[in-house]
């Protein structure tokens, strides 16, 4: 058996990056995948733009659906202004104990709090659980098709409110046609289509981010 793949990762930063450094992780994760094994974090290209959207959004409250390695949380967290709170949530505990240890190699587990589970599950328990009235953004990059039925599920329990930002990563490829269709055509959003690639290829892949009206 041996090592893998998310635990070649672990390595690279332990190796490459500096403990507390966030930027250094991010890149550390980046040559690695650039250079040696491809992985399916959201990447550098998408990263700028997830980096830029956050930045205008300056959120209290993120939800992220999808942590893998971690990834995306670091370039998220290291945004996040003092006292804010990002939950992700990851369904494989493979993933997600690579995850764990990558965030804190970065030092941001104190405003980080990952939960193991489906989204489908956890988003009606995140009031009663982690004490969140709404949140500020959601980044979505988990099963393509649950991004349409958690939106609704996310609209239903009464967590987004006017202008929480929703990002969707792989709305291209992967794709997530049903999601599109369903924010694009929705009176209750405003929609945008951010076009990039597909995370260290130069295939086409981009973020639709998504205002929620009200
Ligand atoms: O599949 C992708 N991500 C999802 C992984 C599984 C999520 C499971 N999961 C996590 C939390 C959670 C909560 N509830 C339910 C399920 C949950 C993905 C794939 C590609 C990709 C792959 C091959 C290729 F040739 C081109 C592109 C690129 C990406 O950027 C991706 O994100
Ligand atoms: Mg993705």
């Amino acid at each position: 058996t041996g090592t893998s793949r998310p635990q070649r990762m672990l390595k690279a930063v332990q190796k490459n990056a500096t403990k507390g450094d966030p930027q250094s992780v991010i890149s550390a994760i980046d040559y690695y995948c650039r250079h040696k094994e491809w992985a399916m974090n959201v990447g550098d290209d998408k990263g700028l733009i997830l980096d830029s959207v956050l930045m205008e959004v300056n959120p209290s409250t993120v939800l992220e659906l999808g942590t893998y390695c971690g990834y995306s949380t670091v370039r998220i967290a290291r945004l996040m202004s003092p006292g804010s709170k990002l939950i992700t949530v990851e369904f494989n505990p493979a993933f997600a104990e690579v995850a764990r240890q990558i965030i804190a190699y970065a030092g941001l587990q104190d405003k980080v709090t990952l939960v193991e589970g489906s989204s489908g599950d956890l988003i009606p328990k995140m009031k009663e659980r982690f004490g969140i009235k709404y949140f500020d953004f959601v980044f979505l990059d988990h099963w393509k098709d649950s991004y349409a039925p958690d939106t609704k599920l996310l609209e239903d329990c009464g967590l987004l409110k006017k202008g929480t930002v929703l990002l969707a990563d792989n709305v291209i490829c992967p794709g997530a046609p049903e999601y599109l269709k369903y924010v694009r055509n929705s009176p209750r959003y405003e929609s945008r289509y951010y076009k990039s690639n597909l995370e260290y290829t130069k295939a086409e892949d981009g973020l639709e981010k998504s205002v929620f009206l009200g």
